[in-house]
């Protein structure tokens, strides 16, 4: 399977940079979720690890070997990477089993080989039996696996989505995401998917690349990215979470006091912080309501959202500025606008200055 480099990489639209110096190292066998919002340029680097487009500067290699930069450019064709866009590009005039044959026809396989691995190839994206159907008689979600079977014939080293799932509905979208985590298990090719959507960014990918404006924020394991983001746009991007300015003091490496308005807690940091202002990461799931009179944050219930099963309640905390002190926590029962709370603080975050 393919080891994927990506050597600050810049590419240019119209003079206006749509990546910008970008480096990854993508592991052989790796799946690795490109995440960031429209505009970011995602697409744009998967197209130029296909082979689609050509780097302005920068140099991508696989396996050690050039495949694009100042010593020429490799043709997509040649580059083994299988396809997975959302539109799901299949040929309307052949079957499902015609779609998933194509490149071993191409390639001149024999008809007993094509037949076996197009059956196997069926098996994997759980369509065994579909093969006699036509493509127009699939489902969204069952085109997508027909698509990902061609790419599994045709033994691509590296398959890259593009979104694959933006069309479906919820449900399908979760059989989906069941389907691709066990093709990478089963056959353990290198992966790339590009997404706009951080759940299955962290459900699916074993490192995830957070990007913005053509450049990486953090590319971390999902949990990294969730429990230490590198940066506040991080913190603020992925997942649900409140960043409040406080005061940090140094407990030893990795632990830190932290002043919040008037609350007192401990959290993780990385390595020893400086002592003085900071900005500080609380997730809702380690947030809990408590007596006033603990040694919690306090504040005023500001907002309520039904969100089943809890209410999430915003709280505007005592003793910071408003506009960067105002926490989220999950209420077990809706709590009246203007009432005072005290929240007790399991676990917190101190963002990296950057
Ligand atoms: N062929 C092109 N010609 C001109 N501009 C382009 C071209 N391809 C991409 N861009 C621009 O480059 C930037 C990055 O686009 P890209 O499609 O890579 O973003 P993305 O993160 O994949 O977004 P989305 O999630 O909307 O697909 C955008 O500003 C886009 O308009």
């Amino acid at each position: 399977m393919t080891h994927i480099q990506i050597d600050t990489v810049t590419k240019a639209f119209d003079g206006a940079k749509a990546l910008d110096a970008v480096s990854l190292d993508f592991a052989s066998g790796s799946f690795t979720a490109l995440l960031g919002p429209s505009g970011c340029g995602k697409t744009t680097l998967l197209r130029l690890v296909a082979g689609f487009e050509r780097p302005d500067a920068g140099e991508i290699r696989f396996d050690g070997r050039a495949m694009s930069g100042a010593g020429g450019m490799v043709p997509p064709e040649e580059r083994n990477v299988g396809v997975v866009f959302q539109s799901y590009a299949l040929w309307p005039h052949l079957s499902v089993a015609g779609n998933i044959a194509y490149p071993l026809k191409m390639r001149g396989v024999s008809s007993g080989e094509i037949d076996r691995r197009v059956a196997e190839a069926l098996g994997i994206v759980e369509l065994g039996g579909f093969g006699a159907r036509d493509t127009s008689e699939l489902s969204g979600g069952q085109r997508q696996r027909v698509a990902l079977a061609r790419c599994l014939v045709a033994d691509a080293d590296l398959i890259v989505f593009d979104e694959p799932l933006a069309n479906l509905d919820v449900h399908l979208r979760a059989a989906m995401l069941e389907t691709f985590r066990q093709v990478h298990r089963t056959t353990g090719r290198t992966i790339i998917y590009v997404t706009h959507d951080q759940a299955e960014a962290l459900a699916l990918a074993d490192r995830v690349a957070v990007m913005e404006k053509g450049r990486v924020l953090q590319f971390s394991p999902p949990e990294a990215l969730y429990r230490a983001p590198a940066t506040q746009k991080v913190a603020r991007f992925i997942g649900r979470g409140s960043l409040l300015a406080a005061f940090v003091s140094p407990l030893g490496p990795g632990s830190a006091g932290v002043r919040c308005g008037e609350g007192e807690f401990s959290a993780r940091c990385e390595g020893t912080v400086a002592e003085g202002p900071a900005h500080v990461l609380l997730r809702p799931e380690n947030l809990r309501l408590v007596e006033a009179g603990s040694h919690g944050i306090t504040g005023t219930v500001r907002r309520v959202t039904y969100h089943g099963p809890a209410y999430e309640t915003e709280v505007e905390v005592s003793g910071v500025e408003a506009s960067r002190g105002r926490l989220i926590v999950d209420a077990p029962q809706a709590l009246v606008i203007g009432a005072p709370v005290a929240i007790a603080v399991s676990d917190a975050w101190v963002v990296p200055s950057a």
